[in-house]
This record gives structure tokens, sequence and C-alpha cells, in this order.
């Protein structure tokens, strides 16, 4: 949940973003879409604590069995929170995807010593995003544009984040792609709460729960889509 955030970079004197409040119930999937500069980038990083509100507060509101709000409030923690950029398989650095995956993950003397909970996890990624059996000495800049997303997309997945948001994540791929990681999505929507934003409002509306529309000047309304009649 997002409320009343207020966001002007240190040193400048214009709010990127005003007043913008929103929530996205678990497991939803919430899409956002405006204007190229209105400031839609600037919310996703500040959603996964790449830089803080000027004011207002980012949270989790957790509920119980009962469906009674846990209190307090949970902060998002940005460990908690899976971003996938556009076009991730720009910032791929590994030649394997064994070490594409595990980039970054605490190393131990004599190599990397993968925790059992963490291989579970990245098995689960795999099944999710379908790429299970897919070997993982091969390198990752010879996948299909396609594949690529799917592994760019299993890395933010294996934290199991409470949060996954994805930058335009059908930018640049081809139409069969496209359906693919639509496909993907709309599985991966059963499991997980997603955050979209994006132009491709048509692709994606059949998985649309919330929508929001952001302003030039960086105020966000909450909008129906035209075919879907959801708000
Ligand atoms: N650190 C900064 N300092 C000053 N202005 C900035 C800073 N970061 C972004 N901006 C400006 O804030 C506005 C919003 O940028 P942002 O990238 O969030 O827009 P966007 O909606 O994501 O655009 P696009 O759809 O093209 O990605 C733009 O005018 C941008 O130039």
């Amino acid at each position: 949940m997002v409320k009343d955030v207020y966001y002007r970079p240190p040193g400048t004197q214009i709010n990127l973003l005003n007043g913008v409040s929103f929530s996205l119930p678990e497991k939803s999937f919430g899409l956002i879409f405006g204007q190229s500069g209105s400031g839609k980038t600037t919310l996703l990083q500040l959603l996964a604590g790449l830089s803080k509100p000027t004011s207002g507060s980012i949270y989790i509101q957790k509920y119980s069995n009962e469906g009674k709000p846990n209190q307090p409030p949970e902060s998002l923690v940005p460990e908690r929170v899976g971003i996938v950029f556009q076009f991730p398989e720009r910032y791929f650095v590994a030649d394997t995807v064994l070490d594409e995956i595990t980039f970054g993950w605490p190393k131990q003397k004599g190599g990397l010593q993968l925790k059992e909970q963490l291989v579970l996890n990245l098995q689960r990624a795999f099944n999710w995003v379908g790429l299970n059996g897919i070997s993982l000495d091969k390198d990752p800049h010879s996948l299909s544009g396609g594949y690529k997303r799917r592994l760019a997309l299993a890395i933010q997945l294996a934290q199991v984040p409470d949060l996954l948001i994805l930058d335009e994540p059908l930018a640049g791929l081809d139409w069969k792609a496209r359906a693919d990681v639509v496909k993907l999505l709309k599985h991966l929507k059963k499991e997980l709460t997603i955050l979209v934003v994006s132009h491709d409002l048509k692709e994606l509306e059949d998985l649309v729960d919330r929508s929001w529309r952001m302003e030039m000047g960086g105020v966000l309304t909450e909008e129906c889509l035209p075919s879907t009649g959801l708000v």
C-alpha cells in the first residue's frame, strides 16, 4: 500500500510524485499506465527501495487467517521486492545461467554454497516460469527473447518476493514471445502480487485486477480499462 507519497529528488525544487496513494491486494495484478515522463519509473524505484519518499508511506498490510488486519502494518523492505526493469537481458552479466542467477548471492570460501532453502526456491521459480530442464551451463545471452525474460523473472522469484514489479515486460519482444509472457503472467498471478508498468494495455487487460493512470506531474488516479470495466 502506498499512502500520500510525495517525491522530490534531493537538490531539486520539483515534486516528481504528488500525493500518490493506491493499494494492491495480495495475489492480484495491478497495472500503471500513462504518458512518458509522468513518473511511473520514479514510483517503481521508490517501491523497490532505490530511493526514499520525501513524505508519505509505503507498507504491507497483512491479514490473519480470520481476515483481520495485522497491527501494525509492515514496512515494504527492499529485499522483499522483486523488480524486473525494462529490457532486463541487457544487464545479464554472466556466461552461464547458474552464474547469472547466483550473481550477488553471498559467496563462501571455496565457492558458492547454496543454502537448501535457496535451491528449493530456485526450483520453484524455474517451475513457475517454465524453465525447468534448462542447462545451468548455458550462456544466458544465447536464449531466445522470451526465455531471457523468463530467466530474469526466475532470478527475482527465487527470493519469493512479497511484491513483483515489472517495468514494460513485453517491450522489445516479437508477437510469439509477447503471448508467452502474457500467459506466464496469468499463471504467476495465482501465486504472487504483481505490479506492472506498461503501455501494452490491450494485451494485458485480461489479467488486470486494478489499474491506475499516472498523469503528468506525478498524480495517480484509479482508472478502469475500457474493455474490462475493472477499476
Ligand atoms: N533525479 C531526477 N531529477 C530530476 N528529474 C528527474 C529525476 N529522475 C527523473 N526525473 C524526471 O521526472 C520525470 C518522470 O520520470 P520517469 O522516468 O519516472 O517517467 P516515466 O513515466 O517512467 O517515463 P517513461 O514512460 O518514458 O519511462 C521526467 O520528466 C524525468 O525527466
